[in-house]
């Protein structure tokens, strides 16, 4: 379980996150959601430790997570940012394995190995194994960089992901209709597992698929938070994103579908 207490953080002498607080449960999949500038990477960045708020606390399993140690904290927390460097000529699985190296010294295990397989087979990369990273596609690196994020976590006797955390920058942002599904879907299942998941997305229906739980941000704010359903509602939606759409349910599954009702056009006020 993560602990967002009173979190403000400043850029020179402007705000740009004021007084968060939330409590995310572990073995659930928490959206961050929010138009452009609201705060969501910046948040994300605190949570992951790489940024100390200017005021309060990150407790993650009652821990301060800007205390952990470095080596410590990367057996527990992964982090899949929107930028990703690889300018030397990795293989696929190369880059995969990079997820492993917090959790040997010279060689990957056999089970190392099995674990990037599996991860690699889950995600549908097998056949780009071999392949060089920086010849792929921009939906398949960011494939490759899930699956090296996702065997970061793993522990190589224990199927279950209690006591860790997934934190995911706009993931899905490159993929086309069916690999959003299936990785998110598969983060999903590894929630499912007690993994604590929490994603920056744009797209309020893949929020509305495979959340648990949203935080909607506006402008450094919490502006709303709860289940999808609660959340995604039209006048709420129309005061944050100044757009003005329906809200359907979808009707096997139940959960909010949202349309667009205007094209570009700002709500009046
Ligand atoms: N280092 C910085 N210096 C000055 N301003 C910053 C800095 N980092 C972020 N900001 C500002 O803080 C605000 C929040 O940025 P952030 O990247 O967290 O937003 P976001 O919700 O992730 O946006 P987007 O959806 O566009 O990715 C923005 O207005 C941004 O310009």
């Amino acid at each position: 379980m993560m602990t967002i207490d009173y979190v403000s953080c400043k850029a020179g002498n402007r705000h740009i996150l004021h007084s968060i607080s939330a409590t995310l449960g572990a073995a659930q999949v928490h959206v961050l959601l929010g138009p452009n500038g609201a705060g969501k990477s910046t948040l994300l960045r605190v949570l992951s430790g790489e940024v100390l708020p200017g005021e309060g606390l990150v407790l993650f399993n009652k821990q301060n997570i800007h205390s952990r140690p470095a080596a410590k904290l990367a057996l527990e927390r992964a982090v899949l940012t929107q930028q990703y460097a690889v300018n030397l000529p990795f293989t696929v699985r190369e880059v995969v394995m990079m997820g492993r190296y917090p959790h040997f010294s010279r060689q990957p295990s056999a089970r190392d190995q099995e674990l990037v397989t599996e991860t690699m087979q889950a995600l549908q990369l097998g056949h780009l194994a071999m392949r060089h990273f920086h010849t792929l596609s921009g939906g398949e690196q960011q494939r490759v960089q899930l699956a090296r994020v996702l065997v970061q976590l793993r522990h190589v006797d224990q199927p279950h992901l209690q006591g860790k955390y997934l934190l995911l920058d706009e993931p899905t942002a490159s993929m086309d209709l069916l690999h959003q599904q299936l990785c998110l879907g598969y983060v999903q299942q590894l929630a499912a597992k007690g993994l604590t998941v929490i994603i920056v997305l744009h797209d309020l229906n893949l929020a509305a698929q495979f959340a648990n739980n949203i935080l909607l941000l506006a402008k450094g704010r919490i502006w709303a938070s709860g289940r999808p359903g609660e959340v995604l509602q039209a006048s709420t939606i129309a005061a944050v994103y100044g757009m003005q759409v329906s809200v359907l349910l979808h009707p096997d599954y139940g959960f909010p579908i949202i349309l667009p009702m205007q094209q570009g056009l700002p709500v009046e006020e």
